[in-house]
């Protein structure tokens, strides 16, 4: 049997990760019917939406939606005429950290995986390549494969495919239309070779043939959880020589420069900040903590572990700073926060800095008010009552409120604290800023984005992270 030409793609998951991949591929595949279902009603309807007033912020996401909506593009909760119609199917459902139960705290939750898995096997009636582009611990492709040969119908193979995704929030459409590489593992049997060629023959479409690397299962799904992991401990690692260069007078900028000139390193993903976010790079140091101490690896797990203790000693140094300088207490003081989600150009808030950042001024019984240009209301409503476990809303609104300008934000404020890189932070108009401010109006910059000595000359007390005061 040749490998088949696939002319329906399913994606189960029109998330962050689903909703722009397969939107991207029906794009570049004009002659694929690429269908994206999910069982989230409001977040389909959105993708439908007649304004497209799409569920996530994407920068150039709209258009390339608004080119195959309709043509070859399509959002359903149809689950399974998706999986029915389709010879190809993406499994990028969300894959958590577990709650509860064994491995509570660092195992990824496989329930939705599971249960996509499951829905599968009960409603397919014909031979499926099934792809987990979901972010999964090493071997889940095996225990997929097991629950669809033991439900498939006479007659219906299952080839699993590994696929994950590297795109990153925020350049997410540049990402997927020129990756560095995208990652194919399958057995490596003629069926499984065969179910990558398949794959393969997609991407082409577009992405050069040498970017497509082919592999074999456990090192793809292995590859995944490497790259966040070694991407995450590149940030731990400078955040914590930003604590070295505020103890004594260096400056992060220009070790980070000095380093990643050495061609071995190389310079990107060397900015120190309050510490790293997204849904992601905690989540799958976790995957691999647990997977090493699965394995009875505790000196590998211990070594991982380090890179998210750092990024929480980062969190808690920052916000610690700035009750220091604020003549060691914030009690009643207002404290403007500037970005609320984990990075700029999204309106994804999962495990951001900046609600670290809030939750501990909270406990100092500071007044917060934030701003982010993207961010929903609702949705920074609902990640500080999750964070204050419990506390209700109306006590959270006695210290917190949400400005809708980053100007309202900062008036009459004591300290403004810049939590996200969003680039129109560094175009406020600062002295109009520091005429409505209290004074000594204090600048806290925990993401290297604001001209310093600028701020400086209005009148500004400015602390920036990785930077000590000795000069
Ligand atoms: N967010 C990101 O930038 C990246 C995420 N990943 C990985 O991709 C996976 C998905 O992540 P996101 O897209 O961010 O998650 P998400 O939470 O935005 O989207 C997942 C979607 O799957 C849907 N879903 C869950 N179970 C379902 C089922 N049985 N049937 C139909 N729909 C179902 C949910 O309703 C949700 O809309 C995760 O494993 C994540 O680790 C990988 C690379 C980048
Ligand atoms: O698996 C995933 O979910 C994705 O995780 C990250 O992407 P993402 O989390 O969207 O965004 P990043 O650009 O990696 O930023 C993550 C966090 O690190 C912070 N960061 C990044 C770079 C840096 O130099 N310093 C720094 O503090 C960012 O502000 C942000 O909070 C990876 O970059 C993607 O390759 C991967 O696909």
């Amino acid at each position: 049997m040749a490998p088949v030409k696939v002319t329906k793609i399913c994606c189960i998951g029109a998330g962050y990760v689903g909703g722009p991949t397969c939107a991207v591929i029906a794009l570049k595949c004009p002659e694929i019917q690429v269908t994206i279902v999910d069982l989230n009603k409001a977040r389909v309807d959105a993708w439908n939406s007649d304004d497209f007033d799409l569920p996530i912020y994407e920068p150039g996401l709209e258009e390339v939606v608004r080119q195959c909506r309709g043509r070859n593009l399509f959002f359903s909760t149809d689950v399974d005429k998706g999986i029915l119609e389709a010879d190809l199917i993406f499994v990028s459902v969300n894959t958590p950290t577990k709650k509860s139960g064994v491995g509570a705290g660092f195992a990824a939750d496989l329930n939705y995986v599971e249960l996509a898995t499951r829905r599968i096997a009960a409603v397919a009636t014909s031979s499926k390549i099934v792809v987990e582009k979901s972010t999964v611990p090493c071997r889940t492709a095996e225990s997929m494969r097991t629950i669809l040969e033991a439900n498939s119908k006479p007659g219906c193979r299952f080839d699993i495919l590994s696929n994950p995704e590297f795109l990153a929030e925020g350049t997410a459409i540049t990402d997927l239309f020129s990756p560095d590489r995208v990652l194919i593992g399958s057995l490596q049997t003629k069926e499984g070779k065969d179910a990558c060629r398949s794959l393969t023959d997609v991407y082409a479409h577009w992405v050069p043939i040498e970017r497509i690397v082919t592999v074999g299962l456990w090192s793809s799904e292995l590859s995944k959880l490497a790259a966040n992991a070694m991407l995450a401990q590149r940030i731990s690692s400078i955040n914590a020589l930003s604590a070295i260069c505020e103890a004594t007078g260096a400056n992060i900028d220009e070790v980070a420069n000095a380093v990643g000139k050495d061609s071995r390193v190389g310079p990107k993903f060397l900015r120190a900040s309050v510490g790293f976010g997204g849904s992601c790079f905690q989540k799958d140091i976790l995957n691999l903590v647990y997977l090493s101490e699965s394995l009875h690896l505790p000196e590998v797990a211990a070594y991982w572990r380090q890179v998210v203790e750092m990024n929480e000693y980062q969190k808690g140094r920052f916000s610690k700073r700035v009750v220091d300088t604020l003549f060691n207490t914030i009690t009643g003081k207002k404290i403007a926060i500037l970005g609320f989600a984990f990075k700029a150009d999204t309106g994804d808030t999962r495990e951001s800095a900046a609600i670290t950042l809030i939750k501990n001024f909270q406990a100092e019984r500071a007044l917060v008010t934030i701003y982010d240009p993207q961010v929903l209301h609702s949705q920074i409503w609902s990640d500080l009552m999750e964070a204050s476990s419990g506390v209700p809303l109306e006590t959270i609104k006695r210290q917190v409120s949400i400005a809708s300008s980053a100007l309202e934000a900062c008036r009459d404020a004591e300290a403004v604290v810049i939590a996200t890189e969003w680039k129109e932070f560094r175009t406020i108009n600062w002295e109009g800023v520091y005429s409505h401010m209290t004074k000594p109006a204090f600048i806290f910059d925990g993401r290297l984005l604001l001209d310093a000595e600028k701020l400086r000359d209005i009148g500004f007390k400015v602390t920036v992270i990785g930077r000590g005061e000795r000069l």
